[in-house]
């Protein structure tokens, strides 16, 4: 019996990144981003015995993000993700296995006195996402939306559910349902209209939010799934975590007043937690090491 080195993997996380495009002196547009990289591969003397040979630093990474977001439009966000991870594979022979994951954070021009501004910004809701990896077994995309936060105030009800003695939940036909939606989908390859095909999928997932009459949030994260599957030929899997923002009524009858579904109290924590995975039955598998 022994000690050995499990699986590893390093790299530099949350490389903050704004690109400044200058159409002209005024007008610009801006990407704003949160890049991580991880790498895998041939590491075991960094762990052992502290031989650094095969490492390269996690500020050289740092380095490859900011250079090649100056060499080239950042485009498309899984795009830039493809062209680091597979640089890093290519580029550095100990490297088997490159993850990168982006996120990125909406601007919205601001419109000031001449309508949309040419330099000024808002933060706008939500986060877009994109994963890749790419490695020995192959390469694979994942895109998707977190900090979306919807909300309907009738068509939820939720009710028929296991009942014992610890049951205090009343059942109900009328509710607040509302959630910060975190969404992941994985390409079937590696190149697509990425900019169309998250545009498509976000207008999907809010409408079928909106349009599903709620038994239960778990059925709404099927319905939005199956929809998101059903609408994109070159998707293959969805995942959600959905967490089930609250909202209880208030009990008014101290103030001798009723509360007919009026005033509610948005509770912070705990918070129910509705996660699950909707996938083509013939859907080659996911690679482990994919960021989702
Ligand atoms: O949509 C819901 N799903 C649940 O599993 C659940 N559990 C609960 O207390 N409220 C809800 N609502």
């Amino acid at each position: 019996m022994g000690i050995v080195l499990g699986p590893n993997r390093y790299g530099k996380a949350e490389v903050r990144l704004v690109r400044v495009v200058r159409e002209d002196a005024v007008r610009h547009e801006i990407t704003d981003l949160n890049v991580s990289i991880a790498l895998s591969g041939d590491l075991a003397a960094t762990h052992l015995v502290g031989d650094n040979a095969n490492v390269l630093p996690t500020d050289t990474m740092r380095g490859i993000v900011y250079s090649f977001a100056r060499e080239w439009p950042v485009g498309e966000i899984e795009e830039f993700a493809l062209r680091l991870a597979r640089h890093l594979v290519a580029a550095y022979a100990p490297v088997h296995t490159a993850r990168v994951r982006v996120h990125a954070y909406p601007w919205e021009r601001i419109t000031a006195a001449n309508g949309p501004h040419p330099h000024a910004w808002s933060r706008g809701a939500g986060t877009r996402y994109a994963g890749v990896v790419c490695g020995p077994d192959g390469t694979q995309v994942v895109s998707g939306l977190e900090d979306v936060t919807v909300l309907k105030s009738t068509g939820s009800e939720f009710h028929g559910f296991l009942t014992d003695r610890y049951t205090t939940l009343r059942p109900t036909d009328d509710r607040i349902l509302a959630t910060s939606v975190q969404a992941r989908w994985r390409h079937a390859g590696v190149a697509a209209d990425w900019g169309a095909s998250f545009a498509r999928a976000r207008a999907t997932l809010l409408r079928v939010f909106a349009d599903t009459h709620s038994l239960a949030l778990q059925q709404t994260l099927y319905a939005m799934g199956e929809a998101v599957l059903a609408e994109q030929n070159g998707l293959v899997e969805a995942r959600f975590a959905l967490p089930n923002k609250h909202h209880f009524l208030v009990d008014l009858s101290p103030y001798g007043q009723d509360n007919p579904g009026e005033v509610y109290h948005a509770a912070d924590r705990p918070y129910g937690l509705i996660e699950g995975t909707v996938l083509r039955d013939d859907a080659a598998p996911a690679l482990a090491e994919l960021p989702w």
